[in-house]
């Protein structure tokens, strides 16, 4: 199959800019994108080599290691080479690797494995011969690197002479990760601020600079520090597992991470990890995920590597907090103060660990200030349990269809014009009523006698609708778990709960959705005698004035209000997102067989056991209708305390009188 002429433009197009990240990233120490952008390209370009496998050329940069060492250091030779890590981000990602293990090595059970924090700085290789350090070097391009042996001298942590020990190889390789602490980091800047000088992006790049250097005074005069993780070339010496290896350079006076841990198998490997994420905010330096390895050496030989990475180990990294994707709507929300608020509505993408599909544009200006448009790729930040923002617009991936966004004038939920006091930046919805009324509209749509969605009260309601995931009553069914995630009130198991109880509202009935709904004048009863009567939403829809004020017990006050709201095209609109959206309103007659299918109701006199209100409810779940008054068609009248003339009418008509006690028995059942 040959390759699209634009397929192979666009793949060499990403070779280009990804050598020339890495170039700035690895030779100037001095990105100039953010990891998450530089990830995206980096993907882009993985997906299309996969799916054109004959474009992929041993110099592209997915084949490939950091950069070619810079011309100002003297070139050193790895004698084995430093490769990179695949990465996972999940757990099923790492299930995945082990599973390429053990089918590689034939086993049936997991492996040992060792779990070490994976320090985000930059490796390096120190030779030592018989004991005494004689040569470091960068990583470079993983075969070669750059001679920065007197400026590791300057590292405090780096031994120039081994502990002597019987088992002190004549040559040794060892390799590490060379980092700088927050605190120093921070130091560091503070400094270089003052001296007017450009601060250091995070501590990964300070490191690199720092280490990066002519002149080793300027190096010892840095923060830096240093953890070894594992050894290329050994001679005269034969380690089994890489734990010994650990171990033995801990003991020739090599730092090693005291975090690092042995697991047997890879689910012991992942929960290590996880309890190191616990810890990771705490640590006095930045860890970017762990790296799980294969203890045994000898599996290490049978696995073997690959050209950019080996396969007996995976770098397991925390969730980015940034990430690239795109913007598909820019969406207002009114808040509780009015305020109203440019939500950008985009392709989901996982960032902070979780999905997130909404970001914060916060006002006019600021999507002026930055220039989002819609269909911009962009770049959104989530960090900690904050709202996803927009960080910033990858304006060279714009193809020109993208549009940009003109502020409305009008409020989208009540249509009132909308106003902006001087100097200030956010727009306004000036009606008071606006935001109340929607919480109001949200709150009684869940409430117990309509849609029955526990856990949508007053307070959610606010937030939904203040952050603009609610603004109808038929939004609550497109809302997800990563929505309700980004919002501070929300814990998995809560927001998970939620989730459920409107997953279980969408199995109806008709008179809760219709009393749902919050048509003027159409109470639990008023919906019921419609339900009963009409059958269906549509049939209802339907309906003229006349037709409904045909309905015995529908006056004519409900028949307009009811032919008013339907009439509506935003509301018919709204009932039929609510049908797409699954909600399945039973017809009563669907419920034949419950307790009191098709039976009529009447109370009178003051119950003690319920409220009026739970009493009808329970009617109506039990299928059964409730009356006002007493006539022909009515089955039971149910009598409390003190009844009034309804119960002398019952008697007269011969109508079924019952007293709360056989009420509550035909409820459930035990009685007909
Ligand atoms: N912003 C940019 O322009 C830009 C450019 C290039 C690369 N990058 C970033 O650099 C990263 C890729 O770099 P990479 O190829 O070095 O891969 P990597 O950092 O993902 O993994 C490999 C490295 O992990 C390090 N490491 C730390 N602890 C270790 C341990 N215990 N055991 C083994 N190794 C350990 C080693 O230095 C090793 O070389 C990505 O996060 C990418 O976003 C950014
Ligand atoms: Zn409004």
């Amino acid at each position: 199959m040959a390759v699209p002429a634009e397929i192979l433009e666009r793949i060499q197009r990403l070779r280009r800019e990804i050598d020339e990240h890495n170039y700035r990233y690895y030779v100037l120490d001095s990105p100039v994108i953010s990891d998450a952008e530089f990830d995206a390209l980096m993907h882009e370009l993985r997906d299309l080599e996969a799916r054109y496998p004959e474009t992929v050329t041993p110099d592209s940069p997915t084949q490939r290691v950091g950069a070619a060492p810079a011309d100002r250091f003297r070139k050193v030779p790895h004698a084995v080479p430093m490769l990179s890590l695949d990465d996972a981000f999940s757990e099923a990602e790492v299930r995945e690797f082990d599973g390429r293990v053990r089918r590689q090595l034939g086993l049936d059970a997991s492996p040992e494995y060792v779990v070490e924090p994976k320090m985000d700085g930059l490796a390096v290789e120190l030779v030592y011969e018989a004991g005494r350090f004689v040569l470091g070097a960068t990583r470079g391009d993983g075969t070669t690197g750059e001679d920065v042996t007197a400026n590791l001298r300057t590292i405090r942590a780096v031994p120039l002479r081994l502990r002597p020990a019987a088992d002190l190889p004549e040559r040794l390789d060892a390799r590490g990760e060379v980092f700088m602490t927050r605190e120093g980091f921070a130091a560091l800047n503070r400094e270089r601020e003052a001296a007017g000088e450009p601060p250091f992006a995070n501590p990964r790049n300070a490191a690199a600079g720092s280490l990066r250097q002519l002149d080793p005074a300027v190096t010892a005069a840095r923060p830096l520090d240093i953890f070894f993780y594992g050894v290329g070339e050994i001679r005269g010496w034969r380690p089994q597992t890489h734990w010994e290896v650990l171990e033995a350079l801990r003991r020739w006076g090599l730092k090693v991470n005291p975090l690092v841990h042995r697991a047997q198998g890879i689910e012991a490997a992942i929960r290590a990890r996880d309890r190191l994420a616990a810890q990771r905010a705490a640590l006095p330096y930045e860890i970017d995920g762990v790296v799980i390895k294969v203890n045994r050496l000898d599996y290490w030989e049978r696995l073997g590597t690959r050209a950019r990475s080996p396969r007996w180990a995976v770098a397991y990294k925390f969730a980015a907090e940034q990430a690239v994707t795109r913007i598909l709507e820019i969406r207002l929300s009114v808040g509780r103060t009015g305020a109203v608020t440019p939500v950008a509505l985009m392709e989901p993408v996982r960032v902070g660990g979780v999905r997130v599909r909404r970001a914060t544009l916060h006002n006019e200006d600021e999507i002026r200030r930055k220039d989002v448009r819609v269909g911009d790729w962009v770049l959104v930040q989530r960090a900690g349990d904050v709202i996803p923002e927009v960080v910033k617009v990858l304006a060279e991936r714009r193809t020109g269809a993208e549009v940009p966004f003109v502020m409305p004038r009008t409020c989208p939920v009540c249509g009132s014009r909308l106003v902006r006091g001087e100097g200030e930046v956010v727009w306004r919805c000036p009606n008071p009523e606006c935001f109340p009324r929607l919480v109001r509209r949200v709150v009684h749509f869940a409430s117990k006698g309509a849609m029955d969605i526990d856990g949508l009260g007053t307070k959610v309601a606010e937030q939904l609708v203040g952050v603009g995931l609610i603004r109808d009553v038929a939004d609550i069914y497109s809302i997800e778990m990563s929505d309700l995630l980004s919002l501070d009130r929300f814990a998995e198991r809560s927001a998970r709960n939620l989730l459920e109880a409107i997953e279980r509202s969408k199995a109806t009935t008709l008179e809760r959705l219709l009393y749902a709904l919050g048509i003027r004048h159409v109470g639990e009863v008023g919906a019921q005698l419609l339900a009963a009567h009409f059958g269906s939403v549509e049939a209802l829809m339907a309906a003229s004035e006349e037709a409904l004020q045909e309905v015995p017990g529908v006056g004519p006050e409900m028949a307009r209000s009811v032919a008013a709201w339907f009439a509506e095209p935003a509301n018919r609109r709204l009932v039929e997102r609510l049908l797409a959206a699954g909600v399945r309103p039973a017809p009563p007659a669907a419920r034949a067989g419950a307790p009191l299918s098709g039976k009529t109701v009447v109370f009178t006199g003051g119950l003690s056991g319920l409220t009026r209100e739970e009493a009808k409810r329970r009617v109506l779940a039990a299928g059964g209708r409730v009356a006002s008054s007493v006539g022909r068609g009515v089955d039971f009248v149910v009598v409390g305390e003190r009844p009034g003339s309804k119960l002398e009418k019952a008697r007269r008509l011969g109508i079924r009188v019952i007293d709360e006690a056989e009420f509550l028995a035909l409820l459930e059942g035990t009685e007909d």
